[in-house]
């Protein structure tokens, strides 16, 4: 299947990935599960639960222990939708978040120091005002249910310089992003 092409990067950085993580959005009735961050890298933003993964753990491990240290809830049917892999000129870094969609969980949903408040949000109402700058380029896609890679290039911490999104039939190019 033929990409789309949202935008054309005209760079094309060969930068060394630094960080690997994981994002999880749970779906239920066209509403998406968002926490608030409490800290660190992307304090006071809505978004999914995730993390970096560990050493000897796989994205998919990653994703389901994130997912519970988080929100109190166990992934039943963790499926992997996208990768989203950030340039940072300013860092001379970049950063891979690989993206999961699940819609059967089990047990009590509950905030957690990192995330907090916890929210249901519709679909047709996600708070992008209160999020990463990058998140209208790639949710439409994950919300979706489509597979996608995305590429985003920030100038510095605020800043998208580009953006580049593919869609795919299938998982096995939206992984080719992340390598
Ligand atoms: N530009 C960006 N846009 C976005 O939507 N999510 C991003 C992002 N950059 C990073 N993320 C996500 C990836 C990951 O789920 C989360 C950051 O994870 P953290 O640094 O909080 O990891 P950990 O939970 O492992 O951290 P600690 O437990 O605090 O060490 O933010």
């Amino acid at each position: 299947m033929k990409p789309e092409i949202e935008t054309n990067l005209e760079i094309d950085t060969k930068m060394h990935v630094n960080k690997l993580f994981t994002l999880v959005f749970l779906k239920k009735n066209k509403s998406v599960l968002l926490g608030l961050k409490t800290r660190g890298l992307g304090k006071g933003f809505w978004n999914g639960f995730g993390g970096k993964v560990e050493k000897n753990e796989t994205v998919m491990d990653c994703a389901k222990r994130e997912l519970k240290e988080e929100c109190n809830l166990e992934a039943k049917d963790l499926k992997q939708i996208g990768v989203v892999r950030y340039d940072l000129l300013h860092d001379n870094s970049s950063d891979v978040v690989h993206i999961f969609t699940c819609t059967q969980f089990e047990g009590v949903e509950k905030p957690s120091e990192e995330m907090n408040p916890i929210q249901w949000y519709k679909f047709r109402a996600i708070p992008f005002t209160q999020m990463w700058p990058d998140s209208p380029h790639w949710y439409p896609y994950m919300l979706d249910e489509k597979y996608f890679s995305a590429r985003i290039t920030y100038s510095d911490e605020n800043t998208i310089k580009g953006s580049s999104i593919q869609v795919y039939n299938n998982l096995s190019n939206v992984l080719k992003i992340a390598e």
